[in-house]
């Protein structure tokens, strides 16, 4: 007799239990005040995107989290600049810890934490734990791009605001998965350009739905949700070209209040909009707070890509330059502390003018 024909995990090398959520969130767990500066961030995040604050909320930090002490290091910066800024600025640190690669490169902190291709996700679901936990110590709010649809059981009670990055505003998964989060999430248009795309998935993400996760103690489970009623467009450029100009945030609102969206959208000053340079998104952020400053109010955020210092540089696990990015280039700290200054004034100028 022949043998029965295997049919499954005919390319899956391994499986590789993970420790619950409910047991990284034991052992790292959010103390009172951070979830203040986690709840105080998302209620200004809010307000900003509905209208009720004029402030501009800027989303701002790097590409992605490789070093936990250059993060620590970003976010203690930001905490001694805030103050000065808080009455025009929301600032939220970007802490991006999963990368979503256009085809293959090193994935983030929590799938590759030692960025040597041993793929350590038990260590960088703790390290990204940990890091978040750091930046709400220094009193920054954090926010993230969800990626993976089971990650956020272990981080999202530690983020104020959430993005679904370019490469997936149509997908499903990333939709219900938006639908459940208890953060503001922007949807980005789509590496194409297609805003429908980002616009659609703010509509399906506040509606109920209920489809495949993990329960608090990792369990396969069916997840119902409410829906997000805080979701909203982020322009980044794509295929075609930037899409930050007045006309383009004017059109991006305009299909987004067709759809029930507040008229007002964020504007990634990075990726599509600079060609990846970061001397083109000083520019493009100049020009955004120029706009701002002759009385745009269709942009209520603006996002940074900034590190400690300019450029980027390829992911090793050692021998690395400190504070430089190891995805896309960022903006040095020098000059992302004279842009939040511009972008502060611009918005005064926009207060004033109305
Ligand atoms: O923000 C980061 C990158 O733009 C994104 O992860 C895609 O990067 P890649 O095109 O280098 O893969
Ligand atoms: C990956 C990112 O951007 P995008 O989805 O626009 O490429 C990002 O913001 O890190």
């Amino acid at each position: 007799m022949n043998a029965p024909t295997i049919t499954s995990d005919l390319h899956v090398r391994a499986l590789e239990p993970l420790p619950s959520p409910e047991r990284v969130l034991a052992e790292l767990p959010l103390t009172g005040s951070a979830s203040d500066v986690v709840g105080k961030a998302r209620d200004e995040i809010r307000d900003v995107l509905h209208g009720r604050d004029d402030r501009l909320v800027v989303v701002v930090g790097p590409c992605s989290i490789h070093d936990p002490a250059a993060a620590l290091d970003y976010a203690r910066r930001l905490a001694a600049l805030v103050p000065s800024l808080e009455d025009d600025l929301v600032v939220v640190m970007r802490v991006y810890f999963e990368k979503p690669r256009t085809t293959v490169g090193w994935k983030g902190l929590i799938n590759d934490p030692h960025l040597d291709g041993s793929h350590d996700i038990t260590t960088g679901l703790r390290l990204a734990r940990e890091i978040l936990l750091g930046v709400l110590a220094a009193g920054v709010p954090a926010a993230n791009e969800f990626l993976e649809p089971t990650s956020p059981q272990y981080i999202a009670d530690a983020v104020s605001w959430g993005a679904i990055g370019a490469r997936n505003p149509e997908s499903q998964v990333h939709r219900q998965l938006a639908s459940g989060l208890s953060m503001p999430v922007g949807f980005k248009n789509a590496t194409e350009g297609s805003v429908q795309a980002a616009v659609d998935g703010c509509i399906t993400a506040a509606s109920p739905h209920v489809f495949f996760g993990i329960d608090p103690q990792g369990r396969a489970a069916a997840v119902e949700t409410s829906g997000n009623p805080d979701c909203h467009i982020i322009l980044r450029g794509g295929a075609h070209g930037p899409n930050y100009d007045d006309a383009s945030v004017a059109g991006a609102n305009e299909i987004g209040v067709k759809g029930g969206l507040p008229p007002r959208l964020v504007v990634d000053a990075s990726h599509g909009n600079s060609g990846k340079s970061e001397v083109r998104q000083a520019e493009v952020a100049r020009e955004l707070a120029a706009s701002i400053a002759a009385g745009n109010d269709g942009i209520f955020g603006i996002m940074l890509e900034s590190f400690i210092e300019p450029g980027n540089q390829a992911p090793a696990p050692s021998g690395l330059v400190y504070g430089k990015s190891v995805t896309d280039k960022c903006i040095g700290w020098d000059e992302t502390e004279r842009l939040l200054g511009e972008l502060a004034v611009a918005v005064r100028a926009r207060r004033a003018n109305s």
